[in-house]
């Protein structure tokens, strides 16, 4: 994010804050991607159709355990909302709930509810009227007063990732920072 620093200063703090990805995601600007790329792609493009997900909760939980030990227990773990409610369903109802599982975090998956929709994935529409279209429902008292990772399956710019956590601090919670299956990249 460090080419928009400064240039969003709402955003700013969840920029500065833990941003962890597994992988490089080569965009599919770059026509050519070797033999690990093209996994590292298939895995993203599974996990969004609610495939795979087993692999990628096990991978999340352990990241998890690894940075926050016994603490898990008193962190909540929120996945920002797909583009429509019925992908958000596919994609995070059973992989929140199996990363909570396997940490022992707070599945914030029944505290969130999508409503509409944006556009999706690059396309020419600007990233306010994207998120003007669809409308996130929080249970509050849920969050209030609580810490939260945030997670997204890909990291481009970084703005679904710091406007989401924006909103959940707006009710009162810390959010320690995101984690992200993979982090796009333009260039081999
Ligand atoms: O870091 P950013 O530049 O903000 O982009 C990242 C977002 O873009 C993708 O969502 P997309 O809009 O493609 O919709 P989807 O989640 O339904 O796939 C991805 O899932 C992230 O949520």
């Amino acid at each position: 994010m460090a080419a928009t620093f400064g240039k969003y200063p709402s955003l700013d703090k969840q920029w500065r804050k833990m941003m962890f990805s597994f992988y490089p995601y080569l965009s599919t600007k770059n026509r050519n991607a070797t033999q690990e790329e093209w996994k590292i792609r298939r895995l993203i493009w599974d996990f969004k159709d609610g495939k795979a997900f087993a692999n990628v909760a096990h991978l999340v939980a352990n990241k998890l355990i690894q940075l926050y030990g016994k603490e898990t227990n008193n962190i909540i773990f929120a996945c920002v909302p797909a583009s429509s409610a019925e992908k958000n369903e596919k994609r995070y109802k059973h992989f929140s709930s199996m990363v909570c599982q396997l940490c022992g975090m707070y599945n914030a998956y029944d505290h969130i509810k999508v409503k509409g929709e944006k556009s999706a994935e690059h396309d020419n529409v600007s990233k306010s009227e994207i998120h003007n279209k669809q409308v996130i429902e929080f249970d509050q008292d849920f969050f209030k007063g609580r810490k939260v990772i945030v997670f997204d399956d890909i990291l481009t710019k970084g703005f679904a990732y710091a406007i989401f956590a924006n909103k959940i601090e707006k009710m009162g919670a810390e959010v320690l920072g995101g984690l992200f299956i993979g982090k796009t990249v333009y260039s081999n």
